[in-house]
């Protein structure tokens, strides 16, 4: 029997990314509600009751509610809202967080998908933090900007649609200015840090894509280590990983600018180290599409995760 997959909230942004990249498996069941059903409580519950693993594209009070719903069930729950990512009962999902976790996802029945921002935060900052490199109180700030699908329909609407009552006319802004973004906790825990960075997030006028930036002074790091050193640790780090790619320093050297739309409509995610040699700050760089490993990707990574297929 093939694995049956749900994907409530499937006529959303991410959910139907999910569904596009679910389309053409032939060793999968999708199950699918009509959208004009898709807020439907009793027919979404019987959907997830019925499934295998159920991938939540909802809004964080929805999820909560559908894991209410699937209490004393065995659906396995992939969840790519905010409500689950520090919940100690939660695996979270990012396979590439350090050795055993692409196990742990492999075998949990709860899986947190990362948010989009903290998916390049954490991937620039774990490294360092686990090789000793950078204290738990480094005073980590995160610049960032990402496409406006990472706002959901309701920003598409308002970005796209020039009669929209909220059209947004801005070509890039800045939001989250009192620093209480959402996504900090888990920066906070799985950055392993003391305090929660400092975090710019804003928005460009571009559907998908997005750059994280952590700059960083060489002379604040355990050892004072160069900018060769801080590379070093991220190779080690990601080595064999297929979907992050520590980009060469090589490479890096000769970019004169960084394209956040690089890698829009992709899964994978480049990491850079920027600054000159024998120069005393670094800037690490992650670029990925905020629905590609920052949203639907990572979701489907982990559902062939918990599947046993990778
Ligand atoms: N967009 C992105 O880049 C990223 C999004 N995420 C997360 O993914 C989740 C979904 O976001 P996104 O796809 O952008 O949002 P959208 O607003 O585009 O889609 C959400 C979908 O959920 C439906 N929905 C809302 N409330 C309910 C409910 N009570 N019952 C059933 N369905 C409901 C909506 O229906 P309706 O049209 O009726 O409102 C809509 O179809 C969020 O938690 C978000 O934080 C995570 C990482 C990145
Ligand atoms: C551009 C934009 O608005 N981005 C969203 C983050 C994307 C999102 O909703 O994702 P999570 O589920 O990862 O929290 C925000 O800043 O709230």
């Amino acid at each position: 029997m093939k694995p049956k997959i749900f994907i409530d909230g499937e006529h959303g942004t991410t959910g139907l990314q999910i569904r596009t990249r679910l389309a053409g498996r032939t060793d999968l069941e999708v199950l699918s509600i009509p959208e004009e059903e898709r807020r439907n409580k009793d027919l979404r519950a019987d959907l997830l009751r019925s499934a295998d693993i159920a991938i939540l594209c909802l809004p964080d009070d929805a999820s909560r509610e559908a894991v209410i719903l699937l209490e004393g069930h065995s659906t396995r729950i992939i969840d790519t809202s905010t409500a689950h990512r520090t919940h100690s009962n939660w695996v979270y999902g990012f396979a590439e967080l350090e050795a055993l976790q692409a196990q742990r996802i492999r075998e949990a029945r709860l899986v947190a998908n990362p948010g989009c921002y903290p998916t390049g935060a954490i991937s620039l900052i774990r490294p360092l933090r686990d090789a000793g490199l950078m204290n738990s109180d480094y005073p980590v700030t995160v610049n960032a900007v990402s496409g406006y699908t990472g706002g959901g329909k309701q920003m598409i609407a308002q970005m796209e649609d020039v009669n929209h009552p909220e059209h947004m006319k801005e070509n890039n802004f800045l939001y989250g200015l009192t620093l209480k973004h959402k996504h900090l906790p888990e920066m906070q825990m799985y950055g392993k840090l003391d305090h929660a960075p400092i975090f710019a997030p804003s928005v460009g006028r571009f559907a998908q894509g997005m750059i994280v930036q952590v700059p960083v002074h060489l002379d604040l790091l355990k050892g004072k280590p160069t900018m060769e050193d801080v590379h070093n640790e991220l190779k080690a780090h990601y080595s064999g990983q297929k979907i992050v790619r520590v980009v060469p320093l090589e490479e890096s050297s000769a970019m004169a600018r960084v394209d956040a739309e690089m890698l829009a409509d992709t899964d994978g995610m480049n990491l850079y180290v920027f600054g000159s040699e024998g120069g005393k700050q670094i800037n690490l760089v992650a670029v990925l599409d905020n629905l590609g490993k920052g949203a639907s990707g990572a979701a489907v990574q982990n559902m062939n995760l918990m599947l046993g297929l990778r």
